[in-house]
C-alpha cells in the first residue's frame, strides 16, 4: 500500500506544533515545532501577537517535519489553534492590528457589561468582549474591520483562501448559540447589527473538508497540489481527540500556557457563572471546559530568573526539603489577571515566606503547586456544577512532561494520571481529523477505530500526601479570595 501523510498543526501561545500521521500504519511518523511567545508590552493586561508569527511558524515547523519524508505523499492537513483571540481583516484583507489573545484581559469592563447583557457571566478571553473593546479603544481600527477571524481560522484562510468558522472555535467567540449550532444574531446585535456580515459562515459539518491548498501556498510549503484542508478547530477540541477522549469521555487536563480541564459531553452544559465554557466539540458534542490564564508561564518565571533549564528545576525541587505543600509557601498564579475566578485585575502572589525558602527548588514547586491547584478550585466547581469524571485524568500539553509535576496533579487531585503517548495531543488531534477527512469517515468514528496510544504507566496518587494536599488547597482558597475576592 502506498504512503499518504496526514499533516496536524497547533497553533499554541507559546509555540507552534506540526505532526506527522501516516494514514497507513496509524503512527506518528515525525513532529516538529517553533517557539516564539507573546509580544512584549508594558500595557497591562495586553497580550498580543502578530499572525504573521504564525504563517512563519508554519512554514518554518511544516519544512522541518516533511525533512527526509517523501512530500508528495502529503494528502490532507488540519489546524488547531489557541482560542477567543481577535483577527481582524480590513479592505483587501489586510490585517489590520496585532491579534489580541486569549489572556488578553484589556476587555475586563467591555466583558461585564456584556455578561449583563446576555445574561451569562463573559470573561474578557471571549472574542466579542475584544470586538467591543476595539470599537470603543480603536475607533478608526474598528470601523476598518471587513472580516473577523480566529487564530486558526487566519492560518485556514491563508492555506485555502476561504475564510469560515467551525463550531468548537466559535464557542470561544461568545456570539454563537451553541444549542442551536448557528451564530445567535441577537447577541451580536447588542454589540453592532454590523458584525453580521463580519464574522464568516460556519461550517455545515466537522467531517468536510473546508478546501484545498492554494497553489502559491503549496509551493512556499512544499506540498504536492490538492492537499485537503480540514475544518480544524480551537485546540481544546483538537485535544480531545488527540489523547482519545473525544471518544471515552476521559476528564483531560492540559498543562500549556493556558491550564484546561474539559470532557466530552452528549449536551451543552450552561453555567451563567461563567466557570464551564459551553464549548462544541470537533465531533458534533459537546466540550464542558474550564480554563486558568496562568500555567506553564508562572513556572517559565522561575526557569529565567535563575537561569536553569526544567530539568535541573526539577531535579532541585524533588531534592528541596520542603516536599508537598512547599512547607507553607503558597504561589498565587494570577500574573496576568485570571479567568477562573473571573478576576482580570488579579496579580501574582508568594505568601508564606520565611527566612532562607527563595530557592529555585521551593520556587519551582510552588509555581507547579499554584497552577495545579488553581485549576483544582475551578474542577472542584465542575463537579458541584454535575461534572461527573471517572477516576482517571488524562494529562498532556507542555507540562505533562515534567515528572514531578505529573505526580502534583495526581496526588493534589487525589486521581490516577494517565499519559498519551503524543503529549502534543492538540496537534495530533488535528493530524487524525485530517486523515478521518480524507478517508471520508467520520471524525468521531476515525478516531474510535484509530484510538491515540496511551503510556503503560499509570501514576497513582500517594496517599501520604493526601492531607498536605488538602491544606494547601484550603490555604490557597483563603488566602486567594483574601486577596482578590472583592465583591
Ligand atoms: N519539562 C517541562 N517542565 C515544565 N514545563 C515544561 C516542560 N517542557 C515544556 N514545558 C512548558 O510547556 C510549555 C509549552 O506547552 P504547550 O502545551 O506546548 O503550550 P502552548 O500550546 O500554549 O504553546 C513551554 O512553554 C514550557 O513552559
Ligand atoms: O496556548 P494554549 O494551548 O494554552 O491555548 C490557549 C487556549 O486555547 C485558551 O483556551
Amino acid at each position: 500500500m502506498s504512503e499518504s501523510y496526514a499533516l496536524g498543526v497547533d497553533v499554541g501561545t507559546q509555540g507552534l506544533k506540526v505532526v506527522v500521521y501516516s494514514i497507513s500504519t496509524h503512527e506518528l511518523v515525525k513532529k516538529a515545532g517553533v517557539a516564539y511567545d507573546i509580544t512584549k508590552t508594558t500595557i497591562p493586561g495586553r497580550a498580543e501577537q502578530d499572525p504573521q508569527v504564525w504563517i512563519s511558524g508554519t512554514v518554518t515547523a511544516i519544512a522541518e517535519a516533511l525533512n527526509g519524508l517523501d512530500r508528495s505523499c502529503v494528502k490532507a492537513l488540519a489546524v488547531s489553534g489557541q482560542q477567543h483571540g481577535l483577527v481582524v481583516l480590513g479592505e483587501g484583507d489586510k490585517v489590520l492590528r496585532p491579534a489580541k489573545l486569549w489572556c488578553d484581559t484589556e476587555s475586563a469592563a467591555e466583558a461585564e457589561e456584556l455578561s449583563a447583557k446576555f445574561g451569562w457571566k463573559l470573561v474578557p478571553s471571549f472574542t466579542i468582549t475584544k470586538l467591543l473593546w476595539l470599537q470603543r479603544h480603536e475607533p478608526d481600527t474598528y470601523a476598518a474591520v471587513r472580516s473577523v477571524l480566529l487564530p486558526h481560522d487566519y492560518v485556514n484562510w491563508w492555506l485555502t483562501g476561504r475564510k469560515i468558522m467551525e463550531l468548537g472555535d466559535a464557542s470561544g467567540t461568545g456570539v454563537l448559540d451553541v444549542e442551536g449550532r448557528r451564530w445567535d444574531t441577537a447577541a451580536m446585535d447588542a454589540v453592532d447589527t454590523r458584525l453580521r456580515e463580519l464574522f464568516p459562515p460556519l461550517v455545515d459539518s466537522p467531517d468536510q473538508a473546508i478546501g484545498t491548498v492554494r497553489p502559491e501556498v503549496a509551493a512556499q510549503l512544499g506540498l504536492p497540489p490538492g492537499v485537503l484542508v480540514a475544518p480544524g478547530s480551537g485546540d481544546n477540541a483538537m485535544s480531545a481527540l488527540g489523547a482519545g477522549a473525544a471518544t471515552d469521555g476521559a476528564t483531560v487536563i492540559s498543562l500549556g500556557t493556558s491550564g484546561t480541564i474539559f470532557a466530552k459531553s452528549p449536551t451543552a452544559i450552561l453555567d451563567p457563572t461563567g466557570v464551564i465554557c459551553p464549548f462544541c466539540d470537533a465531533t458534533g458534542n459537546y466540550l464542558p471546559l474550564l480554563c486558568t490564564l496562568n500555567c506553564t508561564r508562572v513556572l517559565e518565571e522561575v526557569r529565567e530568573a535563575f537561569g536553569l533549564d526544567h530539568e535541573t528545576l526539577t531535579e532541585l525541587a524533588e531534592a528541596d526539603a520542603s516536599g508537598p505543600g512547599c512547607g507553607g509557601v503558597t504561589w498565587l498564579p494570577y500574573l496576568i489577571g485570571e479567568r477562573t475566578p473571573c478576576w482580570p485585575h488579579a496579580s501574582g502572589a508568594l505568601l508564606g515566606l520565611r527566612p532562607g525558602c527563595l530557592r529555585p527548588g521551593l520556587l519551582y514547586r510552588a509555581a507547579m503547586e499554584g497552577a495545579t491547584l488553581s485549576l483544582l478550585a475551578g474542577f472542584r466547581s465542575m463537579v458541584a456544577a454535575g461534572l461527573r469524571p471517572g477516576a482517571q485524568l488524562r494529562l498532556v500539553g507542555g507540562g505533562a512532561k515534567n515528572r514531578l509535576w505529573k505526580q502534583i496533579v495526581a496526588d493534589a487531585f487525589g486521581m490516577e494520571v494517565v499519559l498519551p503517548a503524543e503529549p502534543d495531543s492538540a496537534a495530533l488531534g488535528a493530524a487524525l481529523q485530517a486523515a478521518a477527512v480524507l478517508e471520508g469517515v467520520s471524525v468521531s468514528d476515525y478516531v474510535t477505530q484509530h484510538r491515540p496510544p496511551m503510556l503503560g504507566q499509570v501514576l497513582k496518587p500517594n496517599p501520604a500526601h493526601r492531607s498536605a494536599y488538602d491544606r494547601a488547597l484550603a490555604r490557597f482558597e483563603a488566602q486567594a479570595q483574601q486577596l482578590f475576592g472583592r465583591a
